[in-house]
């Protein structure tokens, strides 16, 4: 058997307790083969984790991966402005190769920081697909359909490539992709056309992914309209269910998250976007306390400014409390749970869990580090104090991505490098100056 072992380490265990143990990874099959006692076996290659601690690959629930290009291009402002006046500008000029070129960077910051899983939103997807191919992680990808400005054979088109372009990807990489039907939002896709469209995607089999009650004004319009709730309008829409996640759940009434729950429909909640373009916050305790699946998403990097999903756990636990007024809400083990169970329930993922059986995704946390210590609590600490570059080593589907702070399927300074050129080179042509 072609294996690794990650040994030396202490590991993290699916009921967040911690223990002295080796993991022990098939990588033929890319699957964790056993968790053993400390030196009780060996293997071809070895992972040292020593003074670290062993954590399922994190799972990113939502973003835009390539809009890393755009970080730092467009700051503090709401989100209608943020998108309408800099954000959409700028992509109406993206190419195919600039998204390549921002997702290999996205991704090779996620790996750098321990998330071996993403769920994106965007275009060009197959170049995204590419990307993830090289670079050795699983995504959910899609083409996100928006209907608003477009004529009506261009609104039907783009609805029709979020549905080929799922089916057309799911599987790809070696089966690290796989794929789903995204309407944008239920304010910038047109109710016909989500009548026409949302059925083919359930005749497809496709799971379902959107933007919904994100900001107020989001969901004044709906109200006004239908004369529903948002996600009432949804479930009218057959939008709703078991393999369907929602991005951002900012604004949802008791009903709606009775409806979330009913019908098993995830969220991907993302707080520091929606601190920065301050949409409100989730109420994540009350979520999870309905039975609501919650996983943890960045969104797009230029509303976070980062793709660290130790960052968004930290928000996620700290505004938790703020927003239920309760320094219990939103706890520890809660957080750790959404970033990994959480995240690949919604990825539809078996991960999440360092466990024999389950997907040889792995982060190794560098433990001997000023701020985490001492360490009473390892949960605790990758809760509120472990950073994104305190990640060692990264692995997925049995792939050692990431060696001693190393990225190995990608050569970072070139990623680097070819994404600052495009970022560059998209601005002065958006800016008029190309
Ligand atoms: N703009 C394209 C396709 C949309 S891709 C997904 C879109 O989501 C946008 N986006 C990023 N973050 C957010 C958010 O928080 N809420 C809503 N949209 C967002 C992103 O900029 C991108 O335009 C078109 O007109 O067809
Ligand atoms: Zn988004």
């Amino acid at each position: 058997m072609s294996d690794l072992l990650v040994a030396g380490g202490q590991v993290l265990r699916p009921d967040l307790t911690v223990e002295r143990a080796d993991v022990l990874v098939d990588r033929e099959s890319g699957d964790i083969a056993d968790v053993v006692d400390p030196g009780t076996v060996d293997a071809a290659e070895t992972l040292d984790a020593s003074d670290g601690l062993v954590i399922p690959g994190l799972g990113n629930a939502h973003t835009h991966v390539a809009m890393t290009l755009l970080r730092g291009y467009a700051d503090d402002k709401p989100l209608d402005a943020w998108l309408q006046e800099d954000i959409w500008p700028v992509e109406a000029e993206l190419t195919a190769d600039d998204i390549e070129a921002g997702a290999e960077l996205g991704i090779v910051e996620m790996i750098r920081s321990g998330t071996t899983a993403f769920s994106d939103m965007y275009f060009h997807v197959d170049r995204i697909a590419d990307a993830v191919d090289r670079a050795g992680v699983r995504a959910v990808l899609g083409h996100t359909a928006v209907t608003v400005g477009k004529d009506d054979e261009a609104a039907r088109a783009d609805l029709q490539q979020s549905i080929d372009v799922a089916k057309q990807l799911d599987g790809a990489a070696d089966g690290r992709v796989s794929t789903t039907f995204q309407p944008h939002s239920l304010t910038t896709v047109g109710e016909a056309y989500l009548r026409e469209f949302v059925p083919k995607a359930r005749e497809a089999g496709l799971p379902i992914h959107f933007h919904a009650n994100e900001t107020e004004n989001e969901v004044d319009p709906i109200v006004d309209e239908h004369g529903a709730r948002p996600l009432e309008y949804a479930d009218d829409l057959d939008l709703l269910g078991e393999d369907t996640y929602v991005a951002h759940g900012v604004h949802v009434d008791e009903a709606e998250i009775d409806l979330l729950a009913d019908t098993g429909t995830g969220v991907a909640h993302c707080p520091a976007s929606n601190m920065k373009l301050a949409s409100g916050m989730a109420p994540v305790q009350r979520l999870r306390d309905a039975g609501v699946t919650v996983g943890i998403g960045t969104d797009g990097a230029a509303s976070n400014n980062d793709l660290d999903a130790f960052d968004e756990v930290r928000d996620a636990a700290m505004i938790g409390k703020l927003v239920a007024d309760d320094a219990g809400a939103v706890p520890a083990e809660a957080v750790v749970e959404m970033v990994t169970r959480g995240s690949a329930d919604l990825l539809d993922l078996d991960g999440g869990r360092v466990e024999a059986g389950a997907n040889a995704d792995l982060a190794v946390v560098d433990l001997e580090a000023a701020h985490l210590t001492p360490a009473h609590d390892p949960v605790s600490h990758l809760a509120y104090a472990v950073r994104g570059s305190d990640v060692r080593h990264t692995v997925c589907d049995g792939e050692v991505l990431m060696r001693d702070r190393g990225v190995l399927p990608l050569d970072e300074a070139a990623v680097r490098e070819r994404a600052s050129e495009h970022a560059r080179d998209l601005i002065a042509r958006a800016e008029g100056d190309a």
